[in-house]
Formats: structure tokens, C-alpha cells, sequence
């Protein structure tokens, strides 16, 4: 049994930066941060229709997921040799060292990518070779997702899959992203069944501005073993007692959801009564560098929003740890990690 102390409000946000995490729910391209935009368009010679960071920055006040993601690809265009995508990886998982992210589950957008003409090596290889540097410095284990682009075809994604094949033992799973509205789950159902063939891990982002039948459809035609965002589920509750059932984890994202405007404020956040429902909820970052902060960021401004406590923060934590695709063994061993870390919190009350 794991030890939950009381804690006092004021050292909640030390126990919530101290645990440790799985981030399951991470944007690569969303990683980064106005600042090396300008110098990898700098080292690269690529013009930027914005003057400055500060400018850049500027432009960063989202109405909705769409007005978000024509920033989101043009801030991705300054990526061109392998190079940037390794150092835009190992950006992101030095921050997340930092945040006790014991274990990174990356998207990466190819498609945004390959239509400028990167190839898929240049890709993979510079964010493979982070994701290994990372953990032979700093421990931390780290996979990466490749996502389909909702917007575009089941053809266009189809033809990804196959260029990747080449670089199959350097991904382990598929995600969906991107323009959720108009694109239900059921347009990739060929994509999917084949990249299960090939025995890669399903997610797909669902239920984020969409409704509950684009979980389910995320759910039934493509057999996703976990929900990105999933927030909308909350309309549907046979939807909810299905998930719960399923033991399904939704990876949501609080100041994504935020930002995005799909609450209007922080303390109006269904996760914490998703968890007391029983759903395998965990807290992500989704675009760090868009949405205003890291991992641990989002733990600390909802727990601050929404008054939830330390018993709230194990289960959140031992969710995200639970939901990964790492090995039972691994998983236990950083769950121990995780008990060890409310213990000494425990001792010195
Ligand atoms: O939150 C998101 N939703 C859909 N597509 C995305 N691509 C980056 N972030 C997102
Ligand atoms: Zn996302």
C-alpha cells in the first residue's frame, strides 16, 4: 500500500514537481519554444513572417484548435536538416528531465514534413538519436508516436506509414492529429488496421472540440488502446462507463484545453470529476510551448484551480505511469519510484 500524507496546501506544488511522471501526451513540433524557432530560421535561411520572438509570441492568442495549429506548422517549417529535429528533442527532454518525466511517449507530425521535402530518415533519425542521448545523460526513457494528419487523406497517410517502414523499430505506435471537426476517426480505418498488423501501440486524439461519438469511433473503427484529450466523453454517459470499464487512459491537457478555449476557465476542468469517476486520467502538456507551460506547470495550475490534494496527485501520477507502453516490469519499478517519493513527503510531516 502507498502512503499518502497530508500536505499542506502550501508544499502541494514541491509534491507535484517532485513526482514522478510519464508524459503521454506531447506534441514534439509543440515543443518548440519561440526562441529557437528564430535560430533554426537563422542557421537554416527560412523567413519568418513575424519580426521578432516578441512578435511571435504576440501572435499566440488562440480562439479555437484551428486558429492554434496555422501557427503550430508554420513555427514547424523552420525544421529542415536532422540536426534540428535532435536539437528540438533534446530541448524538450532536458525540460522534462526537469519535471521528474521519467518516461517521454513523443508525437511527431511527419506529413508537416515530408510535404516540404525533409525526408523521412532526417526525420526519425535526429529525433531517435535525442530520445537515446537523452537517456544515456539523464536517465529518463524515452519512445516516439507517429501521427497522421486528420486533415489530409487515409492515401496520404497510408503512403506515411509505408515511407516509415524502412525506420519500424524507431516508433512504436501511431497517433491521429491535427483538425478534429469534419475528420471523424472512421477516415483512417485502413490506416490503422494495417499499422496494428505491423504491431504498432493505437492512440488517437478524440473528444477534444469533437463529440462523444468520435471516442467511440476512435474506440470501435480504429481499436486505440488509449484516447488523446477525450474531455467530450463527459456528454456521453454510456460513453463514460464504457471507459471506465476498459480501463481506457485519456491523456488530457489542461492549458491546452485552456488555451484552446475548450473551458473558459481552469476551475471549470472536468478532470478531477473524470477522476472520481474512475477514468484513467493523467496530466499533459500537449504544446508546451504554445500553451504557456510543461507537465508540471499543468499539474500546478489545475491543482491550485480545482482544489484537488495529494491523493488526487498519486492517483494522477500512478495513471500516467500505468498508461504507458513500457514493459509491466519497467511500469512497477517507477511506480515503486513513485511511492518512495510520498513517503519521504510522508516522514517530513
Ligand atoms: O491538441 C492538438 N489537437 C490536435 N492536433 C494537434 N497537434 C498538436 N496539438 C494538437
Ligand atoms: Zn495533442
Amino acid at each position: 500500500m502507498h502512503t499518502v500524507p497530508v500536505v499542506e496546501t502550501s508544499r502541494l506544488p514541491l509534491l507535484l514537481r517532485a513526482m514522478p511522471k510519464a508524459e503521454l501526451h506531447i506534441h514534439i513540433e509543440g515543443s518548440l519554444e519561440p526562441e529557437l524557432i528564430f535560430a533554426l530560421a537563422e542557421r537554416n535561411g527560412v523567413d519568418l513572417p513575424y519580426a521578432d520572438v516578441e512578435a511571435l509570441r504576440a501572435a499566440y492568442a488562440f480562439t479555437d484548435l484551428q486558429s492554434f495549429l496555422d501557427i503550430y506548422y508554420a513555427g514547424a517549417s523552420v525544421l529542415l536538416q536532422e540536426e534540428d529535429f535532435y536539437d528540438m528533442t533534446m530541448a524538450y527532454l532536458r525540460r522534462a528531465v526537469q519535471d521528474n518525466v521519467v518516461r517521454a511517449e513523443i508525437f511527431f507530425d511527419p506529413q508537416t514534413h515530408t510535404e516540404r521535402g525533409v525526408a523521412m530518415g532526417t526525420i526519425i533519425h535526429g529525433l531517435t538519436r535525442a530520445c537515446r542521448d537523452a537517456h544515456a545523460q539523464w536517465g529518463i526513457s524515452a519512445e516516439l508516436i507517429l501521427s497522421f494528419l486528420r486533415h489530409l487523406s487515409e492515401e496520404d497517410a497510408i503512403a506515411t506509414l509505408e515511407a516509415a517502414l524502412p525506420f519500424r523499430d524507431q516508433f512504436i505506435g501511431v497517433g491521429l492529429d491535427s483538425s478534429e471537426l469534419g475528420h471523424p476517426p472512421e477516415k483512417f480505418t485502413r490506416v490503422f488496421a494495417r499499422a496494428k498488423q505491423l504491431g504498432l501501440r493505437l492512440v488517437a486524439h478524440a473528444g477534444e472540440e469533437g463529440p462523444p461519438a468520435y471516442v467511440w469511433g476512435a474506440l470501435n473503427a480504429l481499436a486505440v488502446e488509449r484516447i488523446d484529450h477525450g474531455v467530450q466523453s463527459e456528454k456521453d454517459a454510456a460513453l463514460m462507463q464504457h471507459l471506465v470499464e476498459r480501463g481506457i487512459p485519456l491523456t488530457v491537457c489542461p492549458l491546452s484545453n485552456l488555451k484552446l478555449c475548450v473551458v473558459d476557465d481552469l476551475t471549470q476542468h472536468n478532470l478531477p470529476r473524470m477522476l472520481d469517476a474512475g477514468l484513467k486520467v493523467m496530466v499533459n502538456s500537449d504544446d508546451p510551448a504554445y500553451f504557456g507551460g510543461y507537465v508540471n506547470d499543468n499539474y500546478v495550475q489545475l491543482f491550485a484551480a480545482t482544489g484537488m490534494g495529494a491523493e488526487h496527485a498519486y492517483q494522477l501520477a500512478r495513471n500516467s505511469l500505468e498508461a504507458t507502453f513500457a514493459s509491466p516490469q519497467q511500469q512497477a519499478a517507477w511506480v515503486q519510484q513513485l511511492d518512495a517519493c510520498f513517503a519521504r513527503f510522508a516522514n517530513r510531516n
